[in-house]
């Protein structure tokens, strides 16, 4: 009964699990948020030449003569190239943006030029402003890392690159069941537990790469719990379970993961709440087994579902940040609190969610197992989740 896995080793073997996620091709409109399966390179220099950062006029500085006047022998625009040379005391008219040919080696912005009897005279400029080839990216330069997740940003690059369709992973497929008996899905129905942890537990799946599919309410009951994973576990990825946990239930639980040819990696915890969480393999498939206690479910899908979700692509999970609550707790156990972390005086710092309840990055604080006090500014482990 008092097996518990140690908090960190159970995060490591989560952290240690992963998915075989079939892939597909998008347009990089969609891509926002998806994870690439691939490393992506870059097929050619940016930019591809020379060019201009003002809007000005283009010289070869090298052989001209600022104490004479210019020629301006040809005008061009974002993106167009002159045929043009320029010889001694020649310019072209360039915006920024303009192509510039290797002969150019300035260009005199609009501001340092002057115009004395309709002749144009140009100010020599310490700064090149020419924006060289290959420097933003070379060619060949990795964009996005195999297991990155893409942003806008990169989204802007992919795009300038002439790249419109990126390989990614699918969506987690997460088939979701609860157990217990005595739950009902109909609000009106009083005699009974709503199904609470459902609605918790699949809004807070759909902010992950998550394909969620609700596979309802099975009674507390060996055969009914194993049918009705048995007839799943090949068109997900990911199982979920909440309830059935505790020490009255929980061998329904185990022998059916047993009864399916699967191995329990994860049987209880040493932290509260979250002592009763349980995490399998069936068909090598992850199996969360989350307890029916709605406190104890938030947190341990927090923790444990979403340090997993986020692990797939994410390696710095935790962070250490000073807390603005005290309390007491017992001796070699682990207290997780759900939290706000928000930013004071330049610094993250971590609330009890019930002393602030508003905008910030939801949060868990881990409260070490060796301590029995814990006061305001004490650093503590802190899982980042979302900023809201
Ligand atoms: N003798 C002991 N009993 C319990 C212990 C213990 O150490 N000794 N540990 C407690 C802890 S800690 C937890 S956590 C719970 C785990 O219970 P289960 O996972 O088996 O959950 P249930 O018994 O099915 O339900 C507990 C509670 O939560 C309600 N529930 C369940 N599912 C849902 C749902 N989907 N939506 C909303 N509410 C749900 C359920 O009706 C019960 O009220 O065990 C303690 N017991
Ligand atoms: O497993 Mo219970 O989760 O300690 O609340």
């Amino acid at each position: 009964m008092n097996n518990f896995v140690d908090l960190y080793d159970a995060l490591k073997i989560l952290n240690d699990i992963t998915v075989k996620r079939n892939s597909k091709v998008i347009n990089i409109e969609q891509a926002f948020g998806k994870t690439s399966c691939k490393t992506i390179t870059s097929p050619f220099d940016l930019p591809d030449c020379n060019t201009s950062r003002m809007d000005g006029f283009a010289i070869n500085s090298s052989i001209s003569d600022f104490t004479k006047p210019f020629n301006v022998v040809d005008e061009i625009y974002a993106g167009e190239i002159s045929s043009k040379t320029v010889k001694k005391n020649e310019a072209i008219k360039v915006a920024t943006g303009a192509k510039l040919n290797d002969d150019i080696d300035m260009v005199v912005p609009f501001e340092y030029i002057t115009y004395v009897d309709e002749k144009l005279f140009l100010t020599p400029q310490k700064n090149s402003y020419i924006q060289k080839k290959g420097s933003t990216i070379k060619k060949g330069d990795t964009i996005i890392e195999k297991n990155e997740i893409i942003d806008h940003r990169k989204i802007e690059i992919l795009a300038t690159l002439r790249i419109n369709c990126v390989e990614v992973y699918r969506p987690v497929k997460i088939a979701l069941i609860s157990t217990g008996s005595e739950l009902t899905e109909y609000f009106a129905k009083y005699t009974h537990i709503l199904n609470s942890n459902y609605y918790m537990i699949s809004s807070f799946l759909n902010n992950f790469d998550t394909e969620v599919t609700y596979l309802g309410i099975e009674k507390d009951d060996f055969e009914s719990i194993k049918s009705k994973l048995k007839i799943n576990i090949e068109d997900f990825d990911v199982l979920i379970t909440i309830g059935g946990t505790g020490y009255s239930k929980a061998d329904i639980i185990e022998d059916v993961v047993k009864s399916l040819g699967g191995k329990i990696l994860i049987n209880g915890i040493n932290a509260s709440p979250g002592k009763t969480f349980k995490f399998a393999l069936i068909d090598e498939k992850p199996f969360f087994i989350i307890p029916g206690n709605p406190h104890s479910a938030i947190v341990c899908t927090e923790l444990f579902i979403g340090f997993f979700l986020r692990g797939l692509s994410d390696k710095n999970l935790l962070i250490k940040t000073p807390v603005k609550f005290k309390l007491n707790k017992k001796q070699n156990f682990y207290k997780i609190i759900k939290s706000i972390t928000v930013i004071e005086d330049d610094n993250l710092v971590s609330y009890d969610l019930y002393q602030y309840n508003n905008k910030g990055f939801r949060s868990l604080t881990i409260v070490d197992k060796n301590k029995t006090e814990l006061n305001e500014g004490d650093l503590c482990d802190t899982f980042l989740l979302f900023y809201l």
